[in-house]
């Protein structure tokens, strides 16, 4: 045995780097790995054949073949040519140490050989080979692979640094001198498959293999920086909770100290009794139950628990199956109506109509009532009765300024603070799940990147989808089909279209003078009273005083501003009885300064020193009808036309109309044609705060601006409205029974009316009908007939 030993050193003195490769070697198979020239490592040889090969070899020059198999074969013994690579290297052993049926053997890869033919299949593969040079001349000389071995010596440096390599390979790199040595020294440690090494092992020009191991490391180095980074956010996750758990578990245990969790676990037990106490739909119980599943999970510390806590909340609180019990008595609601509003009989009717319907047929998905009208008129107060009536709550939903669907629908409960919509909060106020809600202002919806609330209304208001309406905080269906909605406008043309379809219209234009007086005396000051604690004897608000709210004091449509001056009435007088000074007062016309102030608001036909150039026409507003006086001035000029009073585009070109219809029509109308080139005229609106626009008040500016060219003045009792043409006919136009009550409560009780609005006339209740006396003309120079007392084209005629 000594002696064996003894000759494997001297033979290990040989340099095994300078033998050449034999024509034929004997081919020993490396399972799943490559081993490359200039490393050296024990292997261990377990199969038959394979140790009969070293024992062979070691008879001979100790050179063998050592050449990966492409399969995974554990029996050598097995393996064919086929199961080889081409390409391989040629192993020196160095060592050997034999036990029973395994050999060690210390081996060292010294150059590259390809496999030409097989000479010998058993007991072991033997093969002709030939050498595959590494050629390293041209190394010298190349800038680039000088480069490319300077980069992947330090990246390998960087590669050792950031895992757990040992240091020494660092080292090693540095004194191979034999650049395909490092190349194959730092593939060796990229953890690479084996076909990715065996390619490597197989290219010959060194400039590929460096640059092929570059790339690798490359890899190799993002994949390990990338597992760092990973490692990192896992370990900084864990670190944050262990703490929390280890902070949980503290609190946990000063609250058992302070008898604290007994509170947590009565909690618990309550809200388990209110939900089994609780009337819900199968889905909602399910949420509910799984929710509280989850309180009882987590701590009461957490802020997940507050958030599940109030959304369990939420589902108790809902009328999911509460509904008030409906009677709908058609005789009471007649009664119940009148009670609470004065006059509306058209509308009234229109309600009952569409309360026996209903009655006929319960479940009929029929349209929104949607009144549309002037401020203070009575709208918001029509929802109440009818919700009174029908015995249900009532809901105002205000959606004014609404621009994000979400104010409807919602947030998801994944953003912080999230909230149900505005329907489902109602719901809840509401506590029924068939109340009224009333949708006030559906003409202010907004719309912005957030989202159109309209469209979520629009699933609101749609019958065929309500009953299954998702909130998305509540994130289940809820039931609306029960809700009656009822929703108010003031301008019909700004509710968005598509809600509009559902609606059936109700429009309400406006009061006149006396039926103010009316309302306020029926309604207005009882309810005052009450609220300010007077009862009927202590105040008494007379007629006038009223009449001198209406007339001094307020302009407007509705009664909103007159209910506010009557309470402020109620508050002086309160004021003086409860001072001691009377004990009980009556307010006459005289009186009422003394409470309020000077007269605000003095008719403007009074203010108006009357003369040629102006004219009366009416206007449109959404708070109501409003009178326009147009005024018109001549001079001297060169045939200019200047608008002021902030007047719309439309309204523009409907001043530039009437001027070319007179020019066009300046004999007929007493005119010099000739006149127009010397003269500048000047239209002005008053009043120009208040945008004004659209085609109606072209006729009011045909007569301004002739009485401005005559010297003729309109007649001041009289004001109209109309659009025009060029060839001097008047086109119907908008908002008769608004523009009809202005120019009432102006004091005008003679109107210039397009024909086509005979019929909108006829529409206003007669006893308003009967105060004004309108005159339906189809052309302008009719109407100019009428409108001057005496013309020039008068004058002509005659
Ligand atoms: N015909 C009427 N009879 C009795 N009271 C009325 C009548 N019209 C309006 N009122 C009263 O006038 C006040 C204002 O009415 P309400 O608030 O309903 O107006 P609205 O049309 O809804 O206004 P907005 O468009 O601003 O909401 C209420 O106190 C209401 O009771």
């Amino acid at each position: 045995m000594a002696s064996e030993e003894k000759e494997v050193q001297q033979r290990a003195a040989v340099n095994p780097g300078e033998l050449a490769v034999p024509e034929v070697l004997p081919l020993l198979p490396l399972q799943g790995f490559v081993f490359y020239p200039g490393m050296g490592f024990p292997l261990q040889v377990a199969s038959p054949t394979s140790r009969a090969l070293v024992d062979d070899a070691l008879l001979g020059r100790r050179l063998i073949g050592l050449v990966p198999v492409r399969t995974e074969q554990q029996d050598d013994s097995a393996l064919h040519a086929e199961d080889f690579y081409r390409v391989g290297v040629v192993g020196y052993v160095h060592k050997i140490n034999k036990e029973q049926n395994l050999y060690q053997i210390l081996v060292s890869g010294t150059r590259k050989f390809a496999i030409e033919s097989i000479v010998q299949e058993t007991p072991y593969l033997r093969a002709r080979v030939h050498e595959v040079p590494m050629d390293t001349v041209a190394a010298t000389e190349n800038r680039q692979i000088e480069a490319l071995l300077f980069n992947i010596k330090s990246q390998f440096k960087k590669l050792v640094a950031a895992t757990e390599l040992p240091q020494e390979l660092v080292s090693t790199a540095d004194s191979l001198d034999n650049p395909f040595y490092v190349a194959y020294l730092v593939a060796s440690q990229l953890h690479l498959k084996l076909p990715a090494e065996q390619e490597i092992l197989e290219i010959e020009p060194l400039e590929e293999l460096l640059r092929r191991v570059a790339a690798e490391l490359h890899r190799r180095m993002e994949t390990v920086q990338m597992s760092q980074q990973l490692q990192d956010t896992m370990k900084k996750d864990m670190d944050k909770r262990q703490r929390e758990f280890y902070l949980r578990q503290q609190l946990a245990a000063i609250r058992k100290e302070l008898g604290e969790d007994e509170d947590d676990k009565a909690e618990l037990r309550e809200l388990r009794e209110k939900i089994e106490a609780k009337r819900l739909p199968e889905h909602a119980r399910a949420a509910a139950d799984r929710e509280l599943g989850r309180l009882e999970r987590i701590s009461p510390a957490s802020p997940e628990y507050s958030i599940a806590r109030s959304y369990l909340d939420w589902i108790l609180d809902l009328p999911w199956l509460e509904s008030s019990p409906e009677a709908l008595d058609l005789d009471k609601a007649r009664s119940d109506l009148d009670a609470d509003h004065s006059g509306l009989e058209k509308i009234k009717k229109r309600i009952l109509e569409f309360l026996a319907v209903r009655k006929l047929k319960a479940d009929l998905h029929g349209p929104i009532l949607c009144f549309v009208g002037p401020p203070g008129v009575g709208k918001t107060s029509l929802g109440q009765s009818i919700a009174r009536t029908l015995g249900r709550n009532f809901v105002r939903i205000a959606l004014g300024g609404v621009h994000d669907e979400a104010e409807i629908r919602g947030h998801r409960r994944t953003y912080v603070g999230a909230l149900p919509g505005r329907i489902i909060a109602s719901l809840k106020k509401a506590g029924s799940n068939n109340p009224v809600f009333l949708l006030d202002e559906v003409d202010k919806l907004a719309h912005d990147y957030h989202g159109d609330p309209s469209s979520a209304l629009l699933e609101v208001l749609d019958p065929e989808q309500n009953a299954t309406f998702t909130d998305h905080y509540l994130a289940m269906e809820f039931d609306l089909s029960r809700v009656m909605f009822i929703a108010t406008a003031n301008v019909l043309d700004a509710i968005p279209g598509p809600l509009r379809d559902r609606m059936e219209i109700v429009e309400l234009s406006g009061y006149t003078r006396d039926e103010k007086a009316t309302i306020a005396q029926k309604h207005l000051v009882p309810k005052q009273l009450a609220i300010h604690g007077l009862d009927h004897g202590e105040l008494v608000i007379r007629d006038e005083a009223v009449l001198e709210l209406i007339d001094f004091y307020t302009r407007e449509a509705g009664v909103r501003g007159l209910e506010r001056e009557i309470a402020a009435l109620c508050r002086g007088a309160a004021a003086k009885i409860a001072g001691g000074h009377r004990d009980s007062l009556a307010i006459g016309a005289e009186e009422v300064s003394g409470y309020l102030g000077p007269q605000r608001f003095i008719p403007e036909m009074k203010t108006r020193t009357w003369g040629p150039g102006l004219a009366t026409g009416l206007a449109w507003t959404p708070v109501g009808g409003e009178i326009l006086f147009i005024e018109s001035s001549k001079m001297p000029g060169s045939g200019r036309l200047s608008l002021t009073g902030k007047l719309g585009e439309v309204m523009k070109e409907s001043a530039n109309a009437a001027l070319t219809y007179i020019r066009a029509h300046a004999e007929m109308l007493g005119l010099d044609p000739h006149m127009f080139a010397d003269i500048d005229l000047h239209v002005h609106v008053p009043e120009g705060a208040i945008p004004k626009d659209g085609p109606s008040a072209g006729l009011a500016m045909v007569a301004s601006l002739y009485s401005a060219l005559s010297g003729a003045s309109v007649r001041q009792d009289l004001a109209m409205t109309g659009e025009i043409t060029l060839r001097g006919d008047i086109l119907a136009v908008g908002g008769i029974s608004e523009k009809v009550l202005a120019a009432l409560r102006a004091g005008i009780r003679e109107l210039v009316l397009p024909p086509p609005n005979e019929k909108d006339v006829m529409e206003i209740p007669a006893e308003i009908r009967k105060d004004v006396t309108c005159h339906y003309l189809h052309t302008i120079r009719e109407a100019l007939d009428i409108l001057f007392t005496d013309a020039p084209f008068k004058t002509e005629t005659k």
